[in-house]
């Protein structure tokens, strides 16, 4: 059995969409930039530790192990999860007005070993205001969201701009995901 190591539903709803079937295992692991990271390597990492940690724990009879991390960059700044309202505005301000990427990788570990891939999709944001950035973080929903946006939900309608994968930025690519899965002999 297919495993998906994730607390996040959306990557639970994106990965039922490419009908493997699959269990999900919580896994918590500390995500920390070491000193001289590139964005690009540090989501690697964290992608791979994911899936490492889920591989750790996983019962017998697990074929492999998926995970994913996602985080938002611009000028070399990594955005995660905003700790709290303050900081989800402060997101939001930089963000507005400008073109970020949003790195997401994706890890599988099976016995063959961890084999990633990286995704990268880069966004525009319309200008927001500070009543349009205050009504947004009011809905909560940037908490728990890398760069304290869903582009699924109410962040949509400020996106002028979008080049990549769109499931990217929700957490799973899937075109990629599924080259992986085919690779290792997972998925048809
Ligand atoms: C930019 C963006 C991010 N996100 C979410 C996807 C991820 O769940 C989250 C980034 O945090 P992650 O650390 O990648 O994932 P997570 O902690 O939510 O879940 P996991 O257990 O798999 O580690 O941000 C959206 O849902 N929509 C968006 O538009």
């Amino acid at each position: 059995m297919l495993l998906l190591a994730s607390k996040s539903p959306r990557r639970r709803e994106l990965l039922g969409r490419l009908g493997v079937p699959f269990a999900v295992l919580d896994i918590d692991i500390p995500e920390v930039r070491t000193p001289g990271e590139t964005p690009e390597a540090y989501v690697r990492r964290v992608a791979r530790d994911k899936a490492d940690a889920g591989w750790a724990v996983a019962p017998d009879g697990t074929s492999a192990v998926l995970a994913s991390d996602t985080e938002v960059v611009l000028d070399d700044r990594v955005y995660g999860k905003p700790v709290d309202a303050d900081d989800a505005a402060a997101m939001l301000r930089s963000l507005a007005g400008q073109t970020h990427e949003v790195l997401t990788a994706v890890a599988l570990r099976s016995a063959a070993g961890t084999r990633e891939v990286l995704v990268a999709t880069t966004v525009t944001f319309d200008d927001l205001d500070d009543p349009a950035i205050a009504a947004y973080v009011a809905t909560g929903e940037p908490m728990g969201k890398a760069g304290a946006y869903a582009i699924q939900g109410g962040a949509e309608r400020f996106v002028t701009h979008l080049a990549g994968s769109y499931s990217g930025v929700m957490g799973l690519p899937l075109h990629a995901t599924a080259q992986l899965l085919r690779a290792a002999g997972l998925m048809r």
